[in-house]
């Protein structure tokens, strides 16, 4: 990246996530301490005068990296010239609101959201939803913007990544950061399959280290996909400061690189690895290499972790199917 600014367009700028957020995208956090930024905030007409507030907030903290803030209620404009864009702003389940129904509704959301970034991103952008259901609407916002290379739409699973290392560390008493090769597959829902079988605690495999199957399969992997879920119960809301971190280190690893020996877990288009079917926004472990993601090929898969991956695989099938369905895979119906 250049020392010109990068445009990083958030939406659902006035939301929990989005404040948790734009502050240390503003400090350097996410592109690094040389890069200054412009932050474009997109928000629904309702959303905008929070946004003016947060605005407010962010010109206090006299950033010396933020050269510019623009609040917008119109993506068109928002994601004019954008480098990376973190979609976040989605539409929440509603009570008595069937799946169907909240995937229509996000559909409305991100058609039109791939389509301007289709219309008016910079040729290097990278698109990073958070939004739920995250990969399904990577994958919509990825078929209404057919000029952009679908790699440059990934969809979140960062949080769920450092949940496993959160877990793994509690449970051997090790810093996270001897805690390497950990793996979340498929959807980031409640169906994702995380995976310790290739993991590294301090150079020696993390089952040999836990030596006890039954944790990992019982308690380990049920744990890490309803974190979510538990967050919302203790806290009466949805995770934000995690999920603003986790959006932080997946940008920042994809633009400047993954550390040396290790890997982290990205939702990104299948390529057909792993049997996942291609053009699906499944999660794998993958590097960062010279500003692109490669999926880490050649791991062995035993029969329980391809199990796992098949189950969550099947639910983004499903999902799939369900938005083809409704016509929100069509770019004529942005
Ligand atoms: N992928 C993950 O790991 C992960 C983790 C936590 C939360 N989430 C999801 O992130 C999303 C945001 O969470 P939050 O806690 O910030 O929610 P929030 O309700 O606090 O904020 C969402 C914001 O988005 C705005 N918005 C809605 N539609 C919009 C649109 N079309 N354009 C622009 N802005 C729009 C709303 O006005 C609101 O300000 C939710 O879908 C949540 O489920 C994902
Ligand atoms: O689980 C949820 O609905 C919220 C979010 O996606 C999370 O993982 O915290």
């Amino acid at each position: 990246m250049s020392t010109l600014p990068v445009n990083v367009t958030v939406t659902g700028a006035a939301g929990q996530i989005g404040y948790a957020l734009l502050f240390r995208i503003a400090s350097g956090q996410m592109l690094g301490p040389d890069v200054p930024v412009r932050l474009k905030m997109l928000e629904i007409p309702q959303g905008v005068k929070a946004a003016e507030g947060t605005a407010m907030e962010l010109e206090d903290c006299a950033f010396p990296l933020l050269a510019g803030i623009d609040i917008y209620d119109d993506p068109k404009v928002a994601f004019d010239g954008v480098n990376v864009g973190l979609l976040v702003g989605a539409r929440p389940r509603g009570a008595g609101m069937e799946r169907g129904d909240l995937l229509a509704a996000n559909g409305g959301i991100f058609g039109p959201q791939g389509a301007a970034i289709n219309a008016g991103a910079a040729d290097d952008v990278r698109i990073l939803v958070v939004g739920n259901p995250a990969n399904t609407n990577a994958l919509i916002a990825s078929a209404h913007a057919p000029d952009v290379p679908a790699d440059r739409f990934n969809a979140m699973m960062r949080l769920d990544h450092n949940r496993a290392l959160a877990q793994v560390a509690a449970k051997t008493s090790t810093p996270v950061g001897d805690i390497t090769k950990v793996t979340i597959w498929g959807n980031h829902s409640a169906k994702q399959h995380p995976d310790l079988t290739q993991a590294v605690i301090a150079g020696r495999p993390a089952t040999e280290v836990i030596g006890d199957d039954a944790w990992i399969k019982d308690d380990f992997v049920p744990t890490v996909a309803k974190r979510g879920a538990a967050i919302i119960d203790a806290r009466g809301a949805s995770s934000a400061a995690s999920a603003a971190n986790a959006a932080i280190a997946h940008v920042h690893d994809w633009v400047n690189g993954t550390p040396e020996g290790d890997w982290t877990s990205v939702a990104m288009p299948s390529d057909g690895s792993y049997g996942v079917p291609a053009g699906l926004v499944s999660s794998f472990p993958a590097v960062s290499k010279g500003g692109a993601w490669e999926i880490v090929q050649g791991l062995e898969l035993d029969d329980y972790t391809r199990a796992g991956i098949d189950t969550s695989v099947a639910e983004l099938v499903e999902e799939r199917d369900a938005v083809q369905e409704l016509g929100l895979l069509s770019a004529a119906n942005a």
